[in-house]
């Protein structure tokens, strides 16, 4: 199942600078594993946004909430899920 997610990071400008870096740091981690594995296989910034817009391939909402609860960034982050159906008229789904 397809998922369009974005992701609207707001860092507390107090928190600890380390603990921000290192935060940054698993969130990339975190999410190029994924990627690897074929279960994000887009990511975007959101240009002049601390955003991005994603696409997730999972098996269900579980999985998909399993994944996004797991961001190290969570805490941090408002997301906005869109569920993905194919388009009739969509060549590439024949
Ligand atoms: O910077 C972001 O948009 C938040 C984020 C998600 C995965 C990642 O590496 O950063």
């Amino acid at each position: 199942m397809l998922f369009h997610v974005r992701m609207d990071v707001d860092i507390p400008r107090d928190l600890d600078p380390e603990v921000r870096a290192d935060t940054v740091a698993r969130e990339k981690a975190y999410s190029q594993d994924l990627q690897r594995a074929g279960t994000w296989p887009h990511i975007w910034r959101i240009v002049g946004e601390y955003s991005n817009y994603s696409i997730f391939d999972v098996t269900d909402n579980d999985e998909l909430h399993a994944l996004l609860s797991g961001l190290p960034l969570f805490p941090y982050m408002t997301i906005t899920v869109t569920p993905l159906a194919t388009h009739p008229s969509d060549i590439a789904a024949g």
